[in-house]
């Protein structure tokens, strides 16, 4: 990048992850005060992948941070799907654990969606539930994957009113691609989802006011597919070879030409990624406020 002219902003997720985190610590003393015990976040690792066991660790940082209580349970990668579905079934009846977040991926012996399918969906602060997909598919209120929760917050906070632009989703996976298509069809845009059979994909992404890339496959999307002025949300996170024995970790996008043409750019890392706990927070808090009976702060 050195010596070139950047033409669009870069969406300072970092940022904008910190203030949500600080709105719902904030928020934290008077649900203590009313319910007599603080929000309670479990979360469950099977198994030592490498970065499975950083994300779990800064979630239960983030939750500690805000006033919240972190419940870890961290089982051996032998773990069966009986022995796994037997704690969440003691997380759904504990009272004191409003949220129960199970880290993904799983190994292979278990099945996540029977996982998924056992959290109750009133402490399914992943959003991943059926019940909680069902509702966010027609419009219902109910928990939002953090991911594209966190993609539509810094849309909404770059672009403000949403409906009426066309929106360009890359990817279809249950966890990103799906949601952040309904979420921003619920806002009134015109989305199209492409996927790895979608044909002629450049001439696509061309027509978007928004991309949100989330295909899984490293600095896919180039600058000269974009239409000049374009918000791009990169969801990628692909650690390549950097030569010399290093590694990076680039997005979906190629930023470097991206920036060139897009209006405004998330970059990887600090774009989307610290979104994810920052929402996960924020959907704990929800949470505890629906099961204690009180109503939850607005403006989170
Ligand atoms: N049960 C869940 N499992 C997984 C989820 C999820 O939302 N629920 N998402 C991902 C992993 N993830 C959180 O769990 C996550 C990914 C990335 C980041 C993040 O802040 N990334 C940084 C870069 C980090 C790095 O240097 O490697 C960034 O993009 O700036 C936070 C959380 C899969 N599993």
């Amino acid at each position: 990048m050195e010596g070139r002219t950047v033409s669009g902003a870069i969406i300072d997720g970092k940022a904008f992850a910190a203030g949500l985190r600080e709105r719902v610590a904030a928020a934290v003393p008077t649900f203590v005060e009313a319910a007599g015990r603080p929000p309670g976040l479990a979360v469950v690792l099977v198994g030592e992948d490498p970065a499975s066991q950083v994300y779990v660790r800064s979630k239960g940082k983030a939750t500690i941070a805000a006033g919240m209580a972190s419940f870890e349970h961290r089982l051996p990668v032998e773990t069966s799907q009986a022995e796994l579905i037997d704690l969440v079934a003691r997380l759904n009846a504990d009272d004191a654990v409003d949220g129960i977040l199970v880290q993904l991926p799983l190994p292979p012996q278990i099945d996540e969606g029977a996982v998924i399918d056992a959290i109750d969906p009133a402490k399914d602060v992943d959003g991943f539930h059926i019940a909680n997909a069902g509702r966010l598919a027609t419009g219902l209120p109910g928990f939002v994957p953090c991911t594209p929760l966190g993609c539509l917050m810094l849309l909404k906070g770059r672009l403000g009113e949403l409906a009426g632009l066309d929106a360009v989703v890359i990817g279809r996976s249950n966890i990103v691609g799906k949601p952040m298509a309904r979420l921003l069809l619920n806002e009134s845009c015109t989305v199209t989802v492409a996927h790895s059979r979608t044909r002629d994909l450049p001439s696509l992404v061309r027509r978007a006011d928004i991309v949100v890339a989330a295909a899984g496959r490293p600095e896919m999307v180039k600058g000269d597919w974009l239409k000049p002025g374009a918000t791009v949300i990169d969801v990628g996170i692909n650690r390549i070879d950097a030569g010399e024995g290093k590694t990076r970790l680039v997005g979906d996008v190629d930023f470097a030409s991206a920036v060139e043409v897009a209006g405004a750019i998330t970059p990887v890392p600090g774009g989307v990624g610290p979104m994810t706990i920052a929402v996960l927070l924020r959907n704990t808090l929800v949470a505890a406020h629906i099961r204690a009976g009180l109503v939850p702060p607005a403006g989170l």
